[in-house]
């Protein structure tokens, strides 16, 4: 059997972690990335942060009261959380595992903290990528056509960018995303590679069992 790949051998799903300081542009990435990329699913996560116009509530989050978000942790229904930015962020557990288990990769759209978190429990799984914008003014400039948030938040957030940038290295693969297009076709590529590897094909034994007699084989 192959999927839609034409992969000939049963792969153990991966979870892409995408961290980057506030509009470098993962969440635009990240979105293109999901619709040329049916393995792929996105993990939504729960917040206490309000709702921007235009976002939907259990497709761009989970929006949610403090109390909720409380109970969620209390209950170990999330895989990791933190407080990012004022507001408290969270990858529902359920989700994910059903992915997985499924055999589909996630995608995870969090910050370092998360990513922390998740190397911690789940490392072997874990692909990460560090997204950095091409220069300040440009950060700048991205933050506020965005128009999404207040410019109190704005300058907020551009205030946390020296104090986030400093997490790079922790990451397996950082994309200065300059080029919108040209980042899209990096992040398939990491996908495309991180597939490929060895520990994330457990088939390969039972496959690879298959070539033992290929030298008496009889066309
Ligand atoms: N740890 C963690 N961080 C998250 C989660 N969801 C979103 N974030 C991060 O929270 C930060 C703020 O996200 P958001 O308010 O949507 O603004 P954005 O930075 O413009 O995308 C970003 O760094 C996100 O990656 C989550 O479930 N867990
Ligand atoms: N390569 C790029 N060139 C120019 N603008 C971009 C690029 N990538 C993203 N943007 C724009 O920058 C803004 C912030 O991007 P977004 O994806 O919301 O960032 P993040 O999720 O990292 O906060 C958006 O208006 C988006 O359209």
């Amino acid at each position: 059997m192959t999927d839609s790949h034409g992969t000939l051998v049963r792969r153990r799903g991966l979870m892409l972690v995408m961290s980057s300081p506030s509009g470098a542009g993962k969440t635009s990435i990240s979105r293109r990335v999901l619709e040329l990329e049916p393995e792929l699913s996105l993990s939504v996560s729960v917040t206490t942060r309000p709702r921007r116009p235009g976002e939907e509530d259990g497709v761009h989050y989970h929006f949610i009261d403090r109390e909720s978000f409380d109970r969620m942790i209390a209950g170990e229904e999330l895989l990791e959380h933190a407080e990012v930015y004022g507001n408290c962020y969270g990858t529902p557990r359920s989700a994910v595992e059903a992915a997985l288990a499924a055999g589909r990769d996630v995608m995870f759209d969090i910050d370092w903290q998360g990513a922390q978190q998740l190397r911690a429990t789940a490392s072997r799984d874990v692909a990460s990528l560090f997204i950095l914008p091409p220069s300040v003014p440009e950060l700048a400039r991205r933050l506020r056509t965005r128009a999404q948030d207040a410019e109190d938040t704005v300058r907020y957030r551009l205030g946390q960018v020296a104090s986030d940038v400093t997490h790079w290295a922790e990451y397996d693969y950082v994309l200065v995303n300059a080029c919108f297009d040209e980042s899209v076709e990096r992040v398939r590529a990491i996908l495309a590679a991180e597939r490929l590897k060895r520990e994330r094909q457990p088939g390969l034994n039972e496959f690879v069992a298959g070539f033992r007699n290929a030298g008496s084989y009889e066309p």
